[in-house]
Parts: structure tokens; C-alpha cells; sequence
């Protein structure tokens, strides 16, 4: 029976009055705010911060399974009160919800209450709860909800797919469930620590990249024969940051423009792979060339020819250089925490500005099965870390070059799938390994022979030459 405006200015007064007497101090934290149709972002941590950190101290818990999150995420339930400790200050988080009037038409999706929380705390802790608490909060739920996360293997495809929002996007993405991990990586351990420690350095370098001044991200060069395991070491390596992989299909991109687009589209805590890079763009790097002061690569092809639109020249590829732009370009800054990795049967092929430390920071070999890898192949399909057959193994391994690929095939016939017998699998192994020992070695003599073939017959040539000329 009380007008609104009457009742507005009541409730500030005895707000006001309460303030006074209080010692306590207020914060707000709305689930939608400014972007009205997306959920908070500092809600949402604090949400997955409770649910990480306090719910075992609250009485009344939800449970949901979150869109894009793997695990089933608990929360404080509504109208629930828990208390959280900061640097030996107590504090308490209410879990509230403001009923809609239902006269009204909700704005916000599913939501017709109004979702909050409240953080309160005595005033003398105000610097404290501000400058520290609230970002900790902010950093811990992120990173929880980033561990909840179900992680995504994006494709980029003609067609696009439409994202929530109804537009176009120029990614899909599938869930991805790839269960490679180091441990289960066959190479060398030395080589495979080297790598740990590098991941390692940089998911913690954030402040460090800040620091000098560089984009949050790094380049990695993976190469070697085919089936030496470089897409596995890519989800290894993604599997071991928790970062989502964006597969991005060179070929299919129409421009330079698109690739941009499709880079400004990429999230951070992600692994850009381009696979088999040779195969994907010219690499001749013939296009290449240095400006007058010698700093910058341009090329003929970016310079505006009419029609100018680039959009619409359905013509054009990819350029070198609009792939250099992709790695070291503006864009590559936003968001930051990006691993961009190349994979190549033929290093050789690729042009040195392309792969040069600073955009290719680290080039890893991927190389053919020694007995270091082959014992962890055999423990993953196997269960054996020691067998007679091993000394002749290691030997074999050492003279012959095989792939882990086909190292594996050989541990894992078909015909065997009933019972992997390791007796047998281990000798069909050296089965294999002597008979590439003899197609090798086969393969050597041949080449021997042309050789010294093309010897004879070039001195045969040049004799016939001197005796012409005498
Ligand atoms: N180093 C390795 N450790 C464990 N398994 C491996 C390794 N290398 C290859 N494999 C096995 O061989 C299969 C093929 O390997 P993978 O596709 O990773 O090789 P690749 O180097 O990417 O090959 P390509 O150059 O042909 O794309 C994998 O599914 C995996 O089972």
C-alpha cells in the first residue's frame, strides 16, 4: 500500500541508518550486468570459488551439470549463507535471488529471478577485500572453471557452424577426448622432460611475457618421418595444459583476411596446430621480400589490386606473409596464452623466416623408435617393463629405423586381439625389425651400387673427352 517512491526513499534511509551503526560493508555481485544477455564473468568465478573452496561449509548445495563443463559442478544453493577466511579475516558470501515481478517479461534467458551474492566484511578490512581478496577470487574461480571445462577440438570448415548468438562462426568444434599423454608418449626421456619443463615455464610466465613486453604465446616446430607421434605429442601437450586445440585447416582458408578472422576467433589457454605446413602453403618464399629499412615483410600479393576487396577474391590463398602476420601479428596479443604449433615431415622445405626462434621458438625432432620409447610402448600395450627379447630388441632398434607407429602395429596384430600374448607380439616384433634391418640394408647396397654406376660413367665420359681433345 506503499507508494514506490515513498518506499524507495524508506529503503535508503534505513539503509543509510544501518550503514551508520554497522561496522560491516556490502558488496553486490549481479549475475547479469552490463552485457545483459551474458552472465557475469566475476559471478561466475565467484561461483565456481565457493563451490571449489566453501561448500563444504554450506548446508544447502546444488548440483548441475554446467553447459561445457565435464564434471558435474556443485554450487551454493540460493538464500545460503558461507563464511570464507583471507588472510586470517573472516568473511561471508550470501547466495541470493531477487524475485522478478511477474508482470514482467524477463530480458534474461531462463532467468526470471534476479541472481546475486553478497560479500560482507567489517570496514577495516576494506583495502584488503578489495585490492586482494576480490581479485584472488576472480583468478581462483577462473581457474577452476577452466579445470571443469570440457575441453573442445575446433576445425575451421567452409560451411561454419552458428554459435549461440545466431552468427556465423567460422570454427566447429567437437569435444575432445584424445587419451595421449606424456607418460604414454614413446621417445626419449631427456627430450620428453626438456619439453614438460618448457610447457611448464611458459603456462607460468604470464607476467614475464608482460614484462618485456611480448604476446603470451610461443611457437613450436614439431618434425620428423610420418608416424613418429607428432599429432600425439600434440595432445600430449594439450592434455597436459588443459588448453583446447584449434586443428586449423590451412588449405581451406580463402584469404589472408579469413585466417585473420579465424585467429581473432581462437580463445586464449588454446593450441593453434597447422599440420603438415609444407603441404598446406607455398613456402617457396619467393614472394618474400624485406622492406627498404629491412624490418618488415611484405608482399607483392598484399599490395591492393582492384577489385580491392579482399573478401570477395574468392581467388586468392594464403600468402606467406599473411601467415607470418598470423603468428607475430597485433592480433596475436589478444587475449593471450596461445601455443601455435607446426608439424612437417620436411623441415627442410621451410622457408627460414617462417620458422625462425621468436615464431617457431622451439623445434622439436620427432624420431624413429629407440629403446627408450619402445619400453614405454610396451608397457602401454603390453603391461611388460622387462622381457628376454629385450636385449635383441634394444639391439635391433639401434640398426634399423622404425616408427613408434608401426613399433606399436607390431606389438598389437589384429589377430590378436583376444589375447596379447607379450611372448609372441615381442617376437613378431623382432620378426619385423630383422626384416627392415635386410630391406635396409638392401636399400643401402642399391644405393651404393648406382652410385658407384654414376662414378664409372662419368669417368668413362671425361676419358672419352681427353682422348677426343688429344
Ligand atoms: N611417439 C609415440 N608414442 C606413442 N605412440 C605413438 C608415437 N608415435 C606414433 N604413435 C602411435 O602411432 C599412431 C600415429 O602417430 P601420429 O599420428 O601421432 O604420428 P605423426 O607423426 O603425426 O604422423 P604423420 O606425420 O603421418 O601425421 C598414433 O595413433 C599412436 O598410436
Amino acid at each position: 500500500h506503499i507508494p514506490e517512491t515513498l518506499r524507495l526513499y524508506l529503503t535508503a534511509c534505513a539503509t543509510k541508518l544501518t550503514t551508520y551503526f554497522s561496522p560491516y560493508i556490502t558488496i553486490t555481485i549481479p549475475e547479469y550486468c552490463a552485457e545483459r544477455f551474458k552472465r557475469g564473468e566475476f559471478f561466475l568465478a565467484i561461483e565456481s570459488y565457493l563451490g571449489h573452496a566453501c561448500a563444504r561449509r554450506a548446508h544447502k548445495l546444488k548440483a548441475e551439470l554446467a553447459k561445457d563443463s565435464k564434471n558435474l559442478q556443485v554450487s551454493v544453493d540460493d538464500h545460503e549463507e558461507v563464511m570464507d577466511e583471507f588472510k586470517g579475516v573472516t568473511l561471508w558470501w550470501y547466495a541470493s535471488k531477487q524475485p522478478s515481478k511477474a508482470s514482467l517479461i524477463s530480458f534474461y534467458p531462463g532467468q526470471e529471478d534476479k541472481r546475486f551474492y553478497q560479500l560482507v566484511f567489517h570496514r577495516q578490512h576494506r583495502d584488503l577485500i578489495v585490492d586482494e581478496y576480490l581479485p584472488f577470487v576472480l583468478a581462483e574461480g577462473r581457474a577452476v572453471t577452466v579445470r571443469n571445462r570440457q575441453r573442445r577440438l575446433f576445425t575451421n570448415n567452409a560451411s561454419g557452424s552458428w554459435n549461440s548468438y545466431r552468427q556465423k562462426s567460422v570454427w566447429s568444434h567437437v569435444k575432445f577426448e584424445h587419451p595421449a599423454t606424456f607418460d604414454t608418449l614413446a621417445m626419449d626421456t631427456d627430450h620428453k622432460e626438456s619439453i614438460i619443463s618448457d610447457l611448464m615455464a611458459f603456462q607460468e610466465s604470464k607476467e614475464y611475457y608482460a614484462k618485456v613486453g611480448n604476446a603470451w604465446k610461443r611457437g613450436y616446430l614439431l618434425y620428423g618421418p610420418p608416424g613418429t607421434g607428432k599429432s600425439t605429442m600434440i595432445a600430449a601437450m594439450a592434455n597436459f595444459l588443459d588448453y583446447d586445440i584449434y586443428d586449423l585447416e590451412l588449405t581451406a582458408v580463402k584469404n589472408n583476411t579469413e585466417l585473420r578472422k579465424l585467429f581473432i576467433e581462437t580463445t586464449g589457454k588454446s593450441i593453434i596446430v597447422i599440420e603438415d605446413i609444407d603441404c598446406s602453403i607455398d613456402l617457396t618464399g619467393k614472394r618474400l621480400k624485406r622492406d627498404k629499412k629491412g624490418t618488415k615483410e611484405s608482399d607483392d600479393d598484399e599490395k591492393p589490386k582492384l577489385p580491392t576487396d579482399p573478401e570477395k577474391d574468392e581467388t586468392s590463398k594464403v600468402t606467406l606473409s599473411g601467415l607470418l602476420n598470423f603468428i607475430d601479428g597485433l592480433w596475436s596479443a589478444c587475449g593471450g596464452e596461445r601455443i601455435i604449433i607446426f608439424t612437417t615431415n620436411h623441415k627442410e622445405k621451410l622457408d627460414s623466416a617462417l620458422i625462425r626462434r621468436g615464431r617457431m621458438d622451439k623445434h622439436i625432432e620427432m624420431s624413429y623408435c629407440r629403446f627408450e620409447g619402445f619400453k614405454v610402448l610396451a608397457n602401454n600395450y603390453l603391461d611388460v617393463a622387462e622381457h628376454e627379447l629385450f636385449g635383441e630388441i634394444r639391439q635391433l632398434l639401434e640398426e634399423t629405423d622404425m616408427s613408434p607407429a608401426d613399433v606399436a602395429e607390431n606389438m598389437m596384430p589384429m589377430s590378436e586381439k583376444k589375447k596379447r600374448d607379450p611372448n609372441v607380439c615381442l617376437a613378431g616384433l623382432v620378426e619385423a625389425l630383422k626384416k627392415a634391418k635386410v630391406a635396409k640394408a638392401k636399400e643401402e647396397e642399391e644405393a651404393e651400387a648406382k652410385k658407384a654406376k654414376e662414378k664409372h660413367e662419368q669417368e668413362e665420359a671425361e676419358a672419352k673427352k681427353a682422348k677426343e681433345e688429344t
